[in-house]
């Protein structure tokens, strides 16, 4: 046990073995508080695979924690966000998806709006994606982007297979296209976080887009997997080394040569999910997340997200990586001595930036 150094200033002894007598109950109490936060940390992690967190009676995380990071970063709040909708960058209100902006706060969401179809995905559908993600890209004030699909039945079931055709998929052109791939690439370079938000089906090419977004939140009748090899069909791109990555060698030859559906709580076992909750608190599950990211630096997400993305994806990972060292570097001094001296047409005066070890 830890005792108090003798001081000879302090008063008397009779104070001192008061003073000594708190101490050593302090010390107690804080002992009696750790062994009980590691108790209930236990107890969470073992019951957290078998019930929602949310709904389970021993409902203990993390932030219930009293010690000083969580009293300081602890709670979100769980209001309801207040939605403003956005038009297309002429003013044209979107057909195929929905576009908000969550009021005050730094967060879009992006919905497929294509109900009847289990929200499949058009040319047009994912034209307009990529307008909205473009626009969630270019507002500074938004830190984070949710995507979902409308209603509860679906979050999206890949690609319409009525306009499908010998040359891609068939609408406002003549041609096909398989724009979904490109869009894809935008999720996943978009140096945001993208969350899905997926209610019901997630399937085929909508499995996919899901994948590619950096976070899952899942409700408890979320359904994933690939349909491809019984449609005809296969992404041999993202849909098969993301996956791997995801849920491992084995089992993306499962999902992909077997073509099975696995319920939210699968997925979850197989690390497709990061969280599941019950429908009705989906979206409130989701914004705490978005909310508790949004307290967090930015930049460090930023290069996080290039970071975890650049071994994976080659060359393009590393341009995007090393995209944001040249960012930073333009706000230091350094950088900036470099670009004074060209525009005054001297030679640059580097010699009072340290060469740190
Ligand atoms: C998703 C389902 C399992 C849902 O079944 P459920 O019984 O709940 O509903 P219905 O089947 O009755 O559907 C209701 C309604 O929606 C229509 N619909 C659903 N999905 C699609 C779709 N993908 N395309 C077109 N239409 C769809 C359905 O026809 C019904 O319409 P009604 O008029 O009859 O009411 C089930 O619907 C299902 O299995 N859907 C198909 C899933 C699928 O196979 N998707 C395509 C996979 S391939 C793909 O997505 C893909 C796209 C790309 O762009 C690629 C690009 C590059 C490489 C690969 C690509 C790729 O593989």
């Amino acid at each position: 046990m830890q005792t108090l150094p003798q001081n000879p200033k302090l008063p008397s002894t009779k104070d001192q073995k008061t003073i000594q007598k708190s101490f050593t109950s302090t010390l107690m109490e804080e002992t009696v508080n750790k062994i009980e936060q590691k108790a209930l940390l236990r107890i969470s992690s073992i019951t957290s695979h078998l019930v929602p967190v949310s709904s389970s009676p021993l409902h203990i995380t993390a932030t219930s924690m009293k010690d000083s990071y969580h009293r300081i970063h602890g709670d979100v709040p769980l209001n309801k966000a207040e939605w403003r909708s956005c038009c297309d960058r002429s003013g044209r209100e979107f057909t195929d998806i929905i576009y908000e902006k969550a009021v005050g706060e730094g967060i879009a969401k992006i919905t497929i709006n294509r109900p009847e179809r289990r929200n499949a995905f058009r040319p047009h559908t994912v034209k307009e994606l990529m307008h909205a993600f473009d626009n969630a890209r270019d507002d500074i004030s938004v830190g984070v982007v949710i995507l979902t699909g409308k209603g509860t039945e679906a979050f999206c079931s890949g690609g319409d297979q009525a306009l499908r055709s010998s040359t891609g998929y068939a609408d406002y052109d003549s041609f096909g296209r398989l724009n979904v791939l490109d869009l894809q690439v935008q999720i996943r370079r978009l140096p945001k976080p993208v969350l899905a938000m997926v209610a019901g089906y997630a399937v085929g090419g909508g499995h996919i887009l899901h994948m590619v977004c950096d976070l899952t939140i899942a409700a408890d009748n979320a359904v994933f997997g690939q349909t491809g090899p019984k449609v005809g069909s296969f992404d041999a791109g993202y849909g098969c080394s993301i996956m791997s990555r995801l849920v491992g060698p084995k089992k993306a030859r499962e999902m992909w040569f077997l073509s099975r559906f696995y319920s939210a709580q699968e997925a979850e076992k197989m690390g497709l999910v990061n969280m599941v909750v019950p429908l009705a608190k989906l979206q409130e599950e989701t914004l705490k997340w978005c909310r508790e990211i949004l307290r967090n630096s930015p930049t460090a997400i930023r290069v996080c997200k290039a970071a975890l993305n650049a071994v994976d994806d080659g060359h393009a990972g590393l341009q995007e990586l090393a995209g944001n060292a040249t960012l930073l570097f333009y706000g230091t001094e350094e950088g900036n001595e470099g670009k004074m001296a060209y525009l005054q047409r001297r030679r640059p005066d580097f010699s009072k930036f340290p060469r740190l070890p």
